[in-house]
């Protein structure tokens, strides 16, 4: 593997947790098995950390923060600069590890690397300019006062945040939070998903190896089925930034005043227009609906098609399916395994009801243990899982409709309400609809993306609170902090 990890991993090759600056073994001697999609064997093990490792992992947060808060903005920024430049140097292993853990084609796990490198620079410079800014207001704006106050706010840091990213971006949705949190001046608790966990840990060595003080950032291992409920309960927790599914919505349920950004599940719709461009639609329905085997938040989810050029779409789309290779995240094929059994067995849950309720299927269902063959379904009606419901998988439901209200009531009856697309040649047109839809991002003529990075980001309803997106996540890091000056009489009094 090489040097820069070495000290990630035990002697008996299981992945450490860090804590106050270093890499740690668990008392508990357990641990929690990772295993490979594409074999469901074990590929990885991680420390399964006790409550009292969480103890004392929150303690180090918590006692770190104030000198992590009063450390310069610029020194903060130069931090994430070298951390960036740590990843990207030594990107290759962990990329391979994410091909082994959740099955991710070698390329695009690659990328994922990259471009977490890229976005903690990023975050670097614009916290450097946007955390420097605050606000002064005068008294004399609101009605009955005179110029006597001045008011002056400033950004200041939450505390210790805790972020907790899914399995399918493991690095790229870790340190979507972590930098804005850091940048801010909060120290971080990170809590990896148990598939991602370990590159999600070989990406903390970055900030390691660039010389972060002690207990800026920690990382907790374990099941979040059995720390879950205590990290995201701590007393010690200021701020839980989450990305995942439903269970986004239970730790808000179960939690009391901290504040939350929330990523959760999405069912991106497509609405493709009568006048719309056939080829460019049908082009971004087969990358937007099956890159990475729709495992990913922002995959296109649902097509609502104009009747009048639904056919041509169906075989457009049927062609490029058709296309994508099937096979092993090692060899880069488009189609690999889905992350779990359990995963692949929802998926085909929602594919045997459609097929029940006689929906068409223009390619057909074929499945090897989590190997999910691309699969295409026309004639999709409203009573049909697949019509609401996220597979997270490669198969895609398309619904025919006779008006396009139909397209935007069906979108906007969804609790999911994540992204959407819509294509049309009629700019006018794009702009009523997109209006019209309510979900937080529309893409007129792409398929929906949550990149670039710094672009905002917000699930409406049941798929989000907060906005993300690196600006926005900077500023859901800072509580405003007010110091008003009272005045002996009006400040305009003189001259
Ligand atoms: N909105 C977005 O930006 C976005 C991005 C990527 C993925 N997602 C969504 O994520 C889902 C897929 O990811 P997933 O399967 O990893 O989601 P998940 O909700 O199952 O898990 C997300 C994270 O929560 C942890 N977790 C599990 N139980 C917990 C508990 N009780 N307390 C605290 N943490 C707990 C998991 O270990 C993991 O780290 C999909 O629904 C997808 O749409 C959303």
């Amino acid at each position: 593997m090489g040097g820069f990890y070495d000290e990630v991993i035990a002697s008996n090759g299981v992945y450490k947790f860090y804590s106050d600056g270093e890499w740690k073994e668990t008392t508990s001697s357990r641990t929690v098995k990772i295993l490979n999609p594409s074999t469901n064997e074990a590929v990885y093990q991680v420390q399964a950390c006790t409550r009292d490792e969480v103890d004392t992992i929150f303690d180090a947060a918590k006692a770190a923060q104030p000198g992590w808060a009063k450390t310069p903005l610029w020194k903060r920024a130069d931090y994430m600069h070298k951390v960036a430049a740590l990843m990207k140097e030594n990107a290759q292993p962990m990329a391979n590890a994410l091909v082994k853990e959740i099955a991710k084609p070698a390329k695009d796990a690659l990328t994922e690397v990259i471009r977490s490198g890229d976005l903690i620079s990023y975050t670097g410079e614009e916290g450097l300019r946007r955390l420097g800014e605050g606000k002064m207001l005068v008294s004399d704006s609101y009605p009955g006062q005179d110029r006597s106050k001045i008011c002056l706010s400033q950004k200041v840091p939450l505390g210790v945040i805790l972020c907790i990213p899914p399995f399918n971006y493991p690095v790229n949705l870790a340190v979507s939070k972590i930098a804005p949190a850091l940048m801010a001046g909060n120290t971080v608790v990170l809590k990896p998903p148990t598939q991602g966990a370990a590159s999600a840990t070989m990406m903390c060595q970055a900030f390691h190896k660039a010389g972060l003080p002690k207990g800026v950032l920690n990382v907790a291992t374990g099941k979040g089925s059995e720390i879950g409920d205590y990290l995201t309960t701590h007393p010690k927790v200021n701020c839980v930034s989450f990305t995942g599914g439903d269970t986004g919505i239970s730790i808000c349920k179960k939690g009391g005043m901290t504040p939350y950004q929330m990523e959760l599940g999405g069912k991106d719709a497509c609405i493709v227009c009568a006048d719309a461009d056939i080829d460019l639609a049908a082009k971004n329905i087969v990358k937007g609906g099956y890159s990475y085997s729709g495992q990913r938040c922002t995959a296109v989810k649902v097509v609502l098609a104009a009747e009048e050029i639904a056919d041509e779409l169906v075989a457009k789309v049927k062609k490029g399916v058709e296309g994508l290779s099937v096979g092993m995240p090692e060899d880069d094929a488009a189609i690999t395994p889905v992350i779990s059994e359990s995963s692949a067995n929802f998926i085909e849950g929602l594919v045997r009801d459609a097929e029940a309720k006689n929906a068409t299927f223009v390619t057909p269902y074929k499945r090897e243990k989590n190997l999910i063959w691309p699969t295409l379904i026309d004639n999709v009606t409203a009573d049909m899982r697949i019509a609401w419901e996220e597979p997270f998988g490669p198969v895609m439901p398309i619904i025919r409709v006779k008006k396009i209200q139909d397209a935007i009531d069906h979108c906007n009856s969804n609790n999911l309400a994540l992204q959407g697309c819509l294509f049309t040649k009629d700019i006018n047109l794009a702009i009523r609809l997109s209006d019209a839809m309510s979900s937080g991002t529309i893409q007129v003529n792409a398929a929906p993306a949550r990149g670039p990075d710094h672009f905002p980001f917000q699930g409406f309803r049941d798929s989000g609170i907060g906005s993300q997106g690196i600006q926005n996540s900077l500023e859901m890091m800072v509580k405003v902090k007010t110091t008003v000056l009272n005045l002996d009489q009006p400040s305009y009094t003189v001259g």
